[in-house]
C-alpha cells in the first residue's frame, strides 16, 4: 500500500508500471466507492499503460480532510499526487464524481491532462434538492438506509441477484465509506456546475455511459458530450452506473480503442 500527504490529507494510492516508460492512465473513483472498483479494467490494461489509482479524500483509506470540501479541493489533491509522482500529460479516467474532478483538474492544470475519459458523469450531476435530501437521510439514518436505492442506480437487476457475492461486496464497500466523507462529497457534487468548463475542454475526450445508468442517465451524459468540442460518446449495453465493475471487458475495449485512435506518439502504447 502507498500513502502520500497531499495538502495535509493522507491519500491512499497505487502506481502500477513506470510512468517514464509508458503513457499513464489515472483512475478516479465514484461517490461511495474506492479505487478497488477499477481492478477488472486495470488487470486488462496494465501491460500497456502505467496506471495510477487513488482513493479520493473521504473515501477508502484516504483521510476525509478539512470540511467542507469542494470538487476543486479534490482536483488540487489529484494535481498534488501527480506532481509528487512526476506524472504529466496523463489520461484521466473519472467515474461520476471522478469525472467532475477530471474536468476541474483540466481547468486548473491542463498541463497534467493529455486526454479525458468521462465515464458515467456529466457537467452537472443531480439537483440541490436531491443532494440535500440524500445528505439529510444519511445524517439521520446512516449510509445503510440508502443502500437499496443507490444499488438500483449502480447496477442492473442481472447484477443485483442475491447469489452474486460481488453485489454483496459492493454493498459493503458503500456502507463502509466514512460517513463524513460521503456527506462532504455529496455537498461538493451538489455545488459543482461545470457547464462553462466543459465548453473549454480542448483535449481528446470520450463520454461513456451504461444504457441503464440511473445516476447519470445516457441523455445527461450525451448533453455533456455535446458541450465538449469533438467529444465522442459511447453507450455500454446491459450496464448501469459502474461499468468498470459490471462490464469491465466492454469498458476496457472502449478505452483501448479511444486511446489508440489518438495520434501516434500522444497516448498509444
Ligand atoms: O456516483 C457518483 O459519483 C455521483 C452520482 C450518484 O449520485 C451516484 C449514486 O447514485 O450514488
Amino acid at each position: 500500500m502507498q500513502f502520500a500527504s497531499i495538502n495535509d490529507v493522507t491519500i491512499h494510492y497505487q502506481i502500477i508500471g513506470a510512468p517514464a516508460d509508458r503513457p499513464v492512465i489515472v483512475f478516479t473513483n465514484s461517490l461511495g466507492t474506492d479505487f478497488r472498483i477499477w481492478r477488472d479494467v486495470v488487470v486488462r490494461l496494465a501491460g500497456e499503460f502505467a496506471i495510477v489509482l487513488y482513493d479520493q479524500r473521504g473515501h477508502g483509506l484516504s483521510d476525509v480532510g478539512q470540511l467542507p470540501s469542494s470538487i476543486e479541493d479534490h482536483a488540487t489533491d489529484l494535481a498534488g499526487l501527480l506532481d509528487l509522482l512526476s506524472v504529466k500529460d496523463a489520461v484521466i479516467c473519472g467515474l461520476s464524481v471522478g469525472g467532475l474532478i477530471a474536468q476541474s483538474l483540466y481547468h486548473r492544470r491542463p498541463d497534467l491532462v493529455r486526454a479525458l475519459i468521462l465515464c458515467d458523469t456529466a457537467h452537472k450531476i443531480g439537483t440541490a434538492e436531491s443532494w440535500n435530501a440524500r445528505i439529510a437521510a444519511v445524517e439521520q439514518n446512516g449510509i445503510g438506509s440508502i443502500v437499496d436505492a443507490i444499488m438500483e442506480r449502480w447496477f442492473t437487476p442481472a447484477f443485483r441477484r442475491p447469489e452474486n457475492t460481488a453485489y454483496a461486496g459492493y454493498c459493503n464497500m458503500l456502507t463502509r465509506q466514512p460517513v463524513e466523507g460521503y456527506i462532504a462529497a455529496c455537498a461538493a457534487i451538489r455545488d459543482a456546475d461545470f457547464t462553462e468548463i466543459a465548453k473549454t475542454i480542448a483535449v481528446p475526450t470520450i463520454c461513456i455511459v451504461g444504457d441503464q445508468d440511473g445516476s447519470t442517465p445516457p441523455d445527461l451524459v450525451l448533453s455533456t458530450a455535446k458541450l465538449i468540442s469533438g467529444a465522442r460518446y459511447e453507450v455500454i449495453r446491459n450496464c448501469a452506473h459502474i461499468p468498470c465493475v459490471e462490464q469491465p471487458e466492454a469498458l476496457t475495449a472502449i478505452i483501448r480503442a479511444f486511446l489508440t485512435s489518438i495520434p501516434p506518439g500522444e497516448v498509444s502504447p
